[in-house]
């Protein structure tokens, strides 16, 4: 095939692969029946959100928007997409429409490292209807992953408080992808560094590295494995639980250290196995006693938030926590459910009408209409008060006291005075054109810190967390409730009809 790449290295064999087809074959499908039908100009709008906060944490920290906008920036059909569509049996008139595709929307969305909760619009995109469903799947397997990560890792930072956070799970990971914007979301939810080199490259995260348990087995003994490890670098860590952690590994380290001097730099020691909490108490007061007070403590061994809380409350003497497959997979909750629903459509007339999914469960019925998403901020303490979602031309701030109320069960409601309505979105495509001008990682990371400091304690607790307050104005619940009830004539008409055949 003439588009077969020439480096015999590339992981893919295509020399123009791209991420237009990094999609579901119905999203194709349904474009090319909107296409026929001259339905594909039509502008739709569509909100990104989960149902539910992952790991029964009190919020979510959303991370994603980056490659959103790469990904948007760069959509397109190339030679070898079409190539392979055509072999699939698609029109070549079809085609010809695919080759010209390039994303016009409009796109609003939260900023990376905000706090999120369910059922509230992180991203809302309006674009031509065939844009918009292409490109559903990319945007959405990218907002799932990230933000899932980045908010395992918060709730790991949250226990791990002022210890330092390690990301080492690029072994365990998903593959390849799932490793380096893992690790980006992890660092933007708090952690310090990776062990991940590319990601060290690509985002400009602190990258560290102890040594295994190979070298120990390499060497044949700990004295000459780590004496081989401090003739080559200054910064030392020994990994001390090949053999016998008490008994050889931390006195050998010990050895080292002190025979090496100041040609190095004896950063610590790692521990792998074994009871964690026994051994660093042990290992502290070795080093202590042997004149290295300053040398850290390292830990690894399968840790998650249970286990790190645990061995802080066994009082554990750990400084440097290394954590892999836990967080890099969300072990206890592989997926965050984000959704990508319609919410407003252009008729045939040119005006756009707003659309609904009704649900048996309430919780699941969208809520339509183009929207904004504030966060309601007391101007007193500077806590967040709850989130409230309102129409596009509503301005909760004009409002000197805001009824807040649950979106289901109405009845649970409070009234807010002296707030400043923090509107959380931000334009980040216009027309296609990309008007957003991308923060640095540290800025995310700074701004994702920031935000949890609006959240009382009782949204950040691990266990049980108090369930934040996400409410709709009442323009919102009344729009919401005219459509559902519109939906509901439609279904008796549809019904009364089909009677009416019957007889
Ligand atoms: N004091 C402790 N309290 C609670 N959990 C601990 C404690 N020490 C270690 N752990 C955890 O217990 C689990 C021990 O797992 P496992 O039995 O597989 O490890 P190990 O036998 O010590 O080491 P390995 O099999 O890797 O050589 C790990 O998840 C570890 O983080
Ligand atoms: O336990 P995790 O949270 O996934 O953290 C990463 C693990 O990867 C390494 O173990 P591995 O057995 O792969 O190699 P090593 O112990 O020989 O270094 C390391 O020692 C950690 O235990
Ligand atoms: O540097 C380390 O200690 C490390 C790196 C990756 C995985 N486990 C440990």
């Amino acid at each position: 095939m003439n588009n077969l790449a020439n480096n015999q290295f590339s992981p893919l064999p295509y020399a123009d692969d791209g991420l237009a087809l990094h999609t579901d074959k119905y999203q194709i499908n349904m474009t090319e029946a909107y296409w026929r039908d001259q339905m594909y100009n039509r502008k739709a709008v569509f909100d990104v959100y989960f149902r539910k906060i992952p790991f029964q944490n009190g919020y979510a920290v959303f991370a994603g928007l980056e490659r959103v906008i790469r990904y948007l920036k760069a959509f397109r059909f190339t030679e070898s997409d079409l190539a392979y569509l055509k072999e699939e049996g698609y029109g070549g008139d079809y085609l010809a429409y695919l080759e010209t595709l390039r994303f016009t929307g409009t796109v609003r969305s939260m900023r990376e490292g905000e706090l999120v909760f369910a059922n509230e619009p992180i991203m809302q995109i309006e674009a031509p209807l065939a844009e918009a469903q292409l490109i559903e799947t990319a945007v959405l397997n990218i907002v799932n992953y990230q933000t899932l990560i980045a908010s395992k890792a918060s709730r790991i930072k949250q226990v791990i408080e002022d210890g330092i956070s390690m990301e080492f799970g690029t072994r365990r990971a998903q593959e390849m992808d799932a490793a380096v914007w893992g690790t980006r979301a992890a660092y933007i939810a708090g952690f310090e560094a990776t062990s991940n080199v590319r990601a060290g490259k690509l985002f400009g995260i602190p990258t560290v590295g102890t040594h295994a348990h190979a070298m120990v087995q390499a060497y044949r003994d700990e004295y000459t494995a780590f004496r081989k490890y401090a003739e080559c670098h200054k910064d030392c860590v020994f990994l001390v639980d090949t053999y016998d952690t008490l008994r050889s590994g931390v006195p050998t380290a010990i050895q080292v250290a002190k025979e090496f001097g100041d040609r190095i730099n004896f950063k610590g020691i790692r521990l792998d196995s074994g009871d964690l909490a026994y051994f660093s108490k042990e290992a502290r007061k070795m080093l202590d006693e042997a004149g290295f007070p300053d040398a850290k403590i390292y830990a690894t061994n399968d840790l998650d938030e249970h286990t790190i809380m645990n061995l802080k409350a066994q009082g554990a003497k750990i400084d440097v926590w290394g954590i892999g497959t836990k967080l890099i997979t969300a072990y206890d909750q592989p997926a965050l459910g984000a959704v990508y629903k319609m919410i407003s459509i252009e008729d045939e007339h040119g005006t756009m009408v707003d659309t609904i999914k009704i649900s048996s469960n309430p919780e699941k019925i969208t809520t339509p209409g183009r929207k904004k998403v504030y966060r309601i901020i007391n101007k007193g303490n500077q806590k967040a008060e709850g989130d409230y979602i309102a129409l596009e031309h509503e301005n909760p701030q004009r409002e000197g006291r805001l009824k807040m109320f649950h979106p289901v069960h109405t009845y649970i409601a409070k009234f807010v005075t002296n707030f400043e309505a923090r509107e959380l979105h931000q334009t980040i495509f216009k027309d296609g054109e990309c008007v957003y001008e991308l923060p640095t990682l540290q800025e995310i990371r700074e701004f994702a810190a920031d935000n949890l400091q609006v959240l009382w304690e009782e949204y950040k607790r691990l266990l049980n967390p108090a369930e934040y307050p996400v409410n709709l104005s009442q323009d919102c619940w009344d729009n919401k409730m005219k459509l559902i009830e519109e939906a509901r004539e439609k279904v008796q008409q549809r019904m009364a009809n089909q009677d009416l055949q019957d007889l």
